[in-house]
């Protein structure tokens, strides 16, 4: 139900015709709850509405503007630092939060309201615009309020750090913004928004324990425009939606009682703007402005003498400071259907969710919360969940150490796929593409399959390299050791697949991790992503054979390439990649200096795209002087049982390649080969024992 009446724009729509600014003390609402109270206008003064000069300066008032701080002095950086330390310390938290994360990639993965892995507000698109999740962390500006039950801070809006440290608007943000679009339905629909706070939020209630910590669900209870340096700025006020419990993030010191159950009942005076005739609350301490941001008014402060012409108050917008009423003043939240507030942390899903038949499926993807500690908690391994809550810290060598704090396991059955169901289970693929400038060649191998090369160009028309295309068939897949046999017997061992990490978030702290799980086979690949290898003559027999399958697929590629300008090496490596629902590998290169110049992977169970592009520094092969970077040049479905051949150390350096996968499960086995002469001494004897394919001649055809 939503609230009688709110603040500012939101209840812009009470057309009362009186300009008078209404004190009377408010109705008290359900639980006890103070709202604000709009006076009745009186019939009697319906005539004429006063309306003040309204200077036609577009700009805001000079008193309104940022003071100039260029001639400021710059605080050193060992200064600011410590001005941080002291704006983040703060008082012990009353409680601990039901849910939080470590890392970026953690929280998203895990929370469903606030996928965002970059920005601070998650908002679904247009047209409906809705925000879902909200991030404060970091510099806050002049007006940003944290308590234990209400938030002000920016709706959003571009921002930079000025020479004090200070975060200031550098561009007018405007209503259409999605972020204000989205905060304003959030406030009409009263829905609800998953607030957390960063432990670099400035001006925090208290301490936050965890690198994100889920503060609770709020309600958006005012949008509105202010004037910020120059440049028109949004701002939001969201209140927390369950009042009854006090909340884990108040001070430690402040006993049980929720903050609301201890303010006394508060009015918030309305006054309705003369200029466009919407009333709005006031809401700074120095005065009422109209917070319309279509009116001319917008953001003026006037006072009136007594029966005199109003007057345009000079208000440094940077020294507003909002009323206690505005701050203290709650709406009474209660859910659609009058039920409990929904639990914070998504449910963990079990077997008994039937969140599909297999355990390959979107929900097993995501990651989990906790039950033991509320760690967020991202699918690492293939085949479970392990907490991701650990401790890290340098060892004596500087090297990061990781040691669990929370030892939970959770597992969700999953059930062996038929390459049937793969295939039944992918979604329609987009069409294949293929630009004139690649030339394309076709022909049978004598193992049955049809095969189409592409010869994709460089700089001036001449080829840098092939993409050839196995394509199989239900006989060829079925023959005895063929697609059908490795897709089956791959599901029933324990490949060791993992997510492993690929980079550092922005700050370098924490590892992000790849969005397909791996493990690696024969001489060590490290290259893109850090990982574990194991032998071919410690490795599935799966593997092996796989890997020979694309040896053959590999010298017939080969010998069939008039741009070829090395011959085949054979591979030492086999990478197993597998996907879930959605997973996919972005765009790359296979082209480290360690590597021989031909690659091929055997694709298994759902359909694929896979899709080239000139890379945008490409090395000197800037196609048509770069002009072509990024245009999609190739587009290639890929079935079950297909075998995708790359020829050429030109297609590494000037192309990149990705995949997205369209069926709820898909492997990929990608061989390639390590050249022993590009390592070290006890890098090459290692490799030259664990890529020993066993028994090379009995390479099944392809
Ligand atoms: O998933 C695939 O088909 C290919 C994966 C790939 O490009 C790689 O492993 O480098
Ligand atoms: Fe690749």
């Amino acid at each position: 139900m939503p609230p009688k009446a709110k603040c500012a724009k939101l209840a812009g729509e009470a057309k009362l015709t009186e300009a008078k600014k209404v004190s009377t003390p408010g109705e008290v609402h359900g639980k006890g709850l103070p709202t604000p109270t709009i006076k009745e206008p009186s019939a009697k003064k319906v005539a004429t509405p006063k309306i003040p000069k309204i200077p036609e300066v577009p700009k805001a008032p000079r008193s309104l503007q940022a003071p100039d701080r260029s001639k400021a002095p710059t605080a050193s950086t060992a200064d600011k630092a410590v001005e941080k330390a002291l704006l983040l310390r703060g008082p012990r938290p009353y409680g601990q939060p039901v849910m939080w994360a470590d890392s970026r990639q953690g929280l998203c993965e895990t929370c469903p309201q606030f996928r965002a892995f970059q920005g601070g507000i998650y908002c679904s698109g247009a047209p409906n615009h809705l925000v879902h999740g909200l991030l404060v962390d970091g510099g806050s500006g002049p007006r940003d309020i944290m308590t234990e039950e209400v938030l002000v801070t920016r709706a959003g809006g571009s921002r930079a750090v000025d020479a004090n440290g200070q975060h200031q608007y550098n561009g007018n943000q405007t209503g259409d913004s999605r972020f204000v679009k989205g905060f304003q339905n959030a406030m009409t629909k009263m829905t609800l928004v998953l607030v957390i706070a960063g432990s670099n939020k400035q001006g925090a209630t208290c301490q936050m324990p965890h690198r994100y910590s889920v503060l609770g669900w709020f309600v958006t209870t005012d949008v509105w425009c202010e004037i910020e340096n120059g440049y028109t700025a949004w701002m939001v006020r969201l209140q927390k939606a369950d009042l009854k419990n006090k909340s884990w993030f108040a001070d430690a010191a402040s006993g049980p009682t929720p903050l609301s159950a201890t303010l006394e009942p508060v009015t918030v005076p309305i006054q309705i703007c003369r200029v466009c005739l919407k009333s709005t609350c006031q809401i700074y301490e120095q005065g009422w402005a109209c917070l319309d941001i279509g009116c001319e008014a917008h953001f003026k402060f006037f006072v009136s003498a007594d029966d005199g012409p109003e007057e345009q108050l000079h208000v440094d917008a940077q020294s507003l400071r909002f009323t206690q009423a505005f701050l203290n003043y709650r709406v009474q939240y209660n859910t659609p259907d009058g039920s409990e507030l929904p639990p914070i942390a998504p449910p963990l899903p079990t077997d008994e969710d039937k969140l599909g038949i297999h355990g390959f499926e979107q929900r097993c993807k995501e990651g989990i919360v906790c039950p033991e500690c509320g760690c967020c908690s991202r699918r690492i391994y293939w085949d479970r969940w392990e907490c991701d809550n650990v401790r890290r810290e340098k060892d004596e060598n500087n090297q990061l150490m990781m040691t669990k704090n929370c030892h939970y396991v959770h597992r969700v059955k999953q059930y062996p796929m038929s390459v049937a169901d793969a295939q039944r289970l992918s979604s329609k693929p987009p069409k294949a593409l293929c630009q004139p400038l690649v030339g394309v060649r076709e022909f049978y191998n004598h193992a049955g399959y049809h095969v189409t090369i592409y010869d994709l160009p460089g700089d001036s028309g001449e080829m840098v390299g092939s993409v050839s295309i196995f394509k199989s068939d239900a006989f060829i897949n079925a023959r005895s050791g063929g697609a059908n046999d490795i897709f089956g017997n791959i599901q029933l061992v324990d490949l060791g697949l993992k997510r492993n990490p690929c980079k550092k978030d922005s700050k370098g702290a924490y590892e992000v991790v790849t969005a397909h799980w791996s493990a690696n086979f024969g001489a060590d690949y490290k290259f893109h992503v850090k990982q574990e290898s194991i032998g071919f003559q410690h490795a599935p027999p799966v593997i092996v054979d796989a890997t020979k399958m694309l040896v053959g697929a590999g010298k017939a590629a080969v010998g069939a390439d008039s741009s070829a300008t090395a011959g085949f090496t054979g591979f030492n490596e086999c990478l197993a990649v597998g996907y879930f629902a959605n997973a996919h590998m972005g765009y790359h290169d296979d082209g480290e200096a360690q590597l021989g110049p031909t690659v091929a992977s055997l694709s298994l169970g759902g359909l694929a795209t896979m899709q080239w592009r000139p890379k945008k520094k490409s090395g000197g092969c800037g196609l048509k002087k770069g002009k072509l970077a990024y245009t999609d040049m190739l587009s290639v479905r890929i079935q079950h049982g297909d075998i995708m051949v790359m020829h050429g150390a030109g297609i590494q350096k000037c192309y990149e390649h990705k995949v997205d996968p369209h069926g709820s499960l898909r492997f990929a086995l990608t061989s390639r080969y390590i050249c022993p002469e590009a390592l070290s001494d006890d890098e090459r004897a290692a490799a030259i024992v664990d890529g020993a394919l066993p028994s090379e001649d009995a390479a099944i055809d392809a």
